[in-house]
């Protein structure tokens, strides 16, 4: 077995007398696209706020290659990288398709404001290759059409799409995806599973993501971890935990159906 890319160890997360994650572990392997599934007020958007650095547990350690990640802020945890996008889309709508990516790249920016200024040497370098990168995310995600127009005019779906080639520039080794195909038609939903998939199979990454479509996690996810009351009840391949009674009975104790929406 190779060292996992992620180890979510043993956190404990509490607001007053709640416990949004009670003691939750789990890892991530290289290239394994990893679901977080539970009823409503479960702590998936608390584990997202945790593995960010946007919540700081009281207990646990989260790791992602050698580095612990807690106590460490966004921004440095974004650099070590973990990358996420978000259940309501947050682009800047104003802006193009390209100058949205491009603020992904933000952070890998390493050239001084005066080097900018004059243009010369290491910020055209670092400039160039900063456009390369976007325009092959431009293309793996197909938004060639697009990428001159504002974000705020294009198809919900596409937008959906831009938020994730934004997480893709900045380079990240994990990828966090929120909800990933919440509002989507059927068909806006196949484009996003073929993506999620392509970004596993074909730029290797590893990918998180928290989701209430059963249909698509059942479908495409490597492994699936089951929450409840901030708790995991159950952690395994999707035919493992579609038959685990414990996560049969979290969903109202009926059964889980292809295409179910939990919560
Ligand atoms: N900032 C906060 N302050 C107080 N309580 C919080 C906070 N964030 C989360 N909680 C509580 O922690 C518990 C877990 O919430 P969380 O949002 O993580 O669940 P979830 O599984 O993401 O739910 P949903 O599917 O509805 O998004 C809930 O009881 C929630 O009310």
């Amino acid at each position: 077995m190779t060292e996992p890319l992620l180890v979510f160890d043993d956190v404990h997360l509490s607001f007053g007398a709640v416990k949004a994650v009670n003691g939750v572990s789990f890892d991530v392997g290289r290239n394994e696209l990893f679901a977080v599934i539970g009823p409503n007020g479960a702590g998936k958007t608390s584990i997202f706020n945790v593995l960010s650095g946007v919540y700081r547990p009281q207990q646990g350690s989260v790791r992602l290659g050698g580095d612990e990640l807690l106590r460490k802020s966004p921004p440095t945890i974004a650099r070590l990288g973990m990358a996420r996008t978000f259940q309501n889309i947050e682009l800047f709508t104003n802006l193009t398709v390209l100058d949205n990516l491009m603020l992904g790249r933000h952070q890998h920016i390493n050239y001084t404001a005066l080097e900018a200024f004059v243009w010369v040497g290491r910020a055209r370098r670092e400039e160039i290759r900063h456009r390369r990168l976007v325009e092959e995310i431009v293309d793996f995600l197909e938004l060639e059409q697009w990428r001159k127009m504002p974000v705020g005019l294009l198809p919900y779906g596409v937008q959906k799409r831009v938020e994730l080639g934004r997480a893709l520039a900045m380079e990240p080794k994990i990828l966090l995806l929120d909800e990933p195909v919440a509002g989507m038609n059927l068909e806006e939903t196949e484009d996003m599973a073929r993506y999620i998939l392509d970004i596993r199979d074909e730029l290797d990454l590893s990918l998180i993501m928290v989701e209430h479509d059963m249909g698509l996690v059942m479908d495409i996810a490597d492994r699936v971890m089951v929450l409840d009351f901030g708790t995991r009840i159950a952690i395994g391949t999707p035919a493992e935990v579609q038959r685990d009674p414990a996560v049969l009975h979290a969903y109202l104790g009926g059964e889980l159906t292809d295409g179910e929406v939990a919560g």
